[in-house]
């Protein structure tokens, strides 16, 4: 039997929705998942057709700016909220409610989680798990805490500390929902220069507003299960199905297509179905230390022969100029809306790949950079393969030993997630060490011919297997890969 009054606050926020003008479809109930570790969720009690409202709520029972700082007196905390980023304001928003006994949301923040599992809350030593995965690098807890101290602490909140803020902000980045704002709307109408209101988002066309929702809030995701969306086209804002639901599925919103570091840094949990949006990143910083730093270990004996600084810079100002510069790049599961390796990359690699006279033609705009096809030449294959090996070995395990950890028992949760994450990312880097060993482009105005290349003599083989020529000036002339 239940003791810990978890039933009581569903119930009491049932309740409290019906008060706030909520409607909901008798069709749907609130379920109890946390056995399966994901909270409450929603779950159809009678089949439910396609485009069939789930529920519908007032846009006066969104947790916003607008509607709350209708309670704010103007002056110093109002236009400190005004003029602060939305997520932030938000924040001070549901800590300032939650500190009144009479808050028009108290029952809908009674049922907002008290832990969380995202990253934000991991110790140092959870997050050794994720070894070499960027995402570590993505937390932004110190960063966070600044912007605490500049905007929350001189609000006076009341009882407020680092870890609160945190966990209200944190809850924000996995519940809140961005909306269309409504400016011609009359709720809008109190809050002075909203429209020039940073708070409020300019997402291209649209202006938004970051919004809690009670009950949209509730619906959990899945990846591709997805089967209702928030639409905010009419008056109130409606959860509707996007395709039949059967009775006793979930009801499932759709939080992108989040590769599972990222969803486990803003959700706090990763399922498998979020495995083919795994991305495993490779940055420029240690691609160019790679190739100046020493020779380069190609498959079959071969060595890539360290470029100087100051030749590497000037490609590496070529490729800013050809806009395929970035200082990392995502690599992705090969589908069939794109190849593993980005053509970016492959043109980063393929201009400090190039014999001398190509480069000069295209710094001089003589030509330009060929298509993806001739890109992808067989020795950028291979330096492109070396170069995510290497990356690979940023991780402390390989996925044979993962994949063998992770049929262990006693693993605890928040280690398993991690595993799967990384997992997940050298399952990527694999894929794109095979599509890179599959390129078979011509090597022709790669620097292994005619080209003129003032570079010191090289040693090694010839990536066709002819051994190196003797004679020094014309091994200069021939350029760096040896
Ligand atoms: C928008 S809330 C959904 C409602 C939440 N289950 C609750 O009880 O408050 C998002 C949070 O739900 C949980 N969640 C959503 N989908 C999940 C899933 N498929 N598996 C595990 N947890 C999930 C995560 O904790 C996530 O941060």
């Amino acid at each position: 039997m239940e003791t810990d009054g978890f039933q009581a606050t569903t119930d009491a926020f049932i309740s409290w929705l019906s008060d706030a003008g909520v409607r909901i479809n008798p069709k749907i109930r609130i379920e109890d998942f946390r056995s399966d570790g994901r909270g409450r969720g929603v779950v159809a009690a009678a089949d439910l057709a396609e485009d069939e409202v789930i529920f519908s709520i007032p846009r006066t029972s969104a947790l916003n700016i607008n509607n709350s700082l209708a309670g704010i007196d103007a002056g110093s905390s109002r236009d400190a909220l005004l003029n602060m980023p939305s997520w932030l304001a938000l924040t001070a928003l549901i800590i300032s409610e939650s500190q009144q006994s009479n808050s028009k949301w108290a029952a809908y923040l009674a049922v907002l989680p008290r832990q969380l599992d995202t990253l934000t809350f991991w110790s140092e030593l959870e997050l050794t798990e994720l070894q070499a995965s960027t995402v570590v690098k993505k937390i932004g807890k110190a960063g966070a805490e600044a912007m605490f101290s500049q905007h929350l602490l001189p609000l006076g909140l009341g009882e407020s500390s680092t870890d609160l803020f945190h966990r209200v902000a944190s809850i924000i980045m996995a519940y809140a929902f961005d909306i269309p704002y409504e400016a011609d709307s009359e709720q809008q109408t109190g809050t002075a220069g909203a429209e020039d209101d940073e708070l409020v988002s300019d997402n291209g066309d649209e202006k938004t507003i970051l919004s809690m929702i009670p009950l949209a809030d509730m619906l959990n995701a899945d990846a591709d299960r997805n089967n209702a969306r928030l639409c905010c086209d009419n008056e109130d804002l409606e959860m509707r199905t996007i395709k039949p639901i059967s009775k006793g599925e979930e009801i499932f919103n759709d939080y992108g297509q989040l590769p599972r570091s990222d969803l486990l840094r803003r959700y706090g949990y990763v399922t498998d179905n979020y495995a083919p949006y795994d991305v495993a990143e490779i940055s420029t910083s240690s691609i160019m230390s790679a190739l100046t730093s020493g020779p380069l270990k190609l498959g079959e004996g071969q060595l890539l022969q360290p470029l100087s600084e100051m030749e590497a810079k000037r490609r590496l100002t070529l490729a800013e100029r050809e806009d395929v510069h970035d200082d990392s790049y995502d690599l992705i599961h090969p589908n069939t809306e794109g190849p593993a390796i980005p053509d970016e990359l492959l043109a980063l690699i393929y201009l400090q790949l190039l014999d001398e006279e190509s480069l000069r033609a295209i710094e001089t705009s003589q030509s330009s950079l060929p298509s993806r096809s001739k890109l992808a030449t067989e020795l950028v294959g291979q330096v492109l393969a070396a170069l995510i090996q290497l990356r690979e070995k940023e991780y402390a395990t390989s996925i044979e030993e993962d994949e063998n950890l992770l049929q262990t028992e006693s693993v605890p949760y928040r280690t398993k997630m991690a595993m799967q994450v990384r997992l997940g990312e050298k399952r990527v880097l694999r894929a794109a060490i095979q599509e890179a060993s599959s390129f078979t482009g011509s090597n022709k105005r790669m620097r292994t011919g005619q080209g003129s290349e003032p570079q010191p003599p090289a040693q090694g083989s010839l990536p066709n297997g002819k051994r190196q020529a003797e004679d020094t000036l014309k091994a200069k002339k021939k350029g760096r890969y040896r």
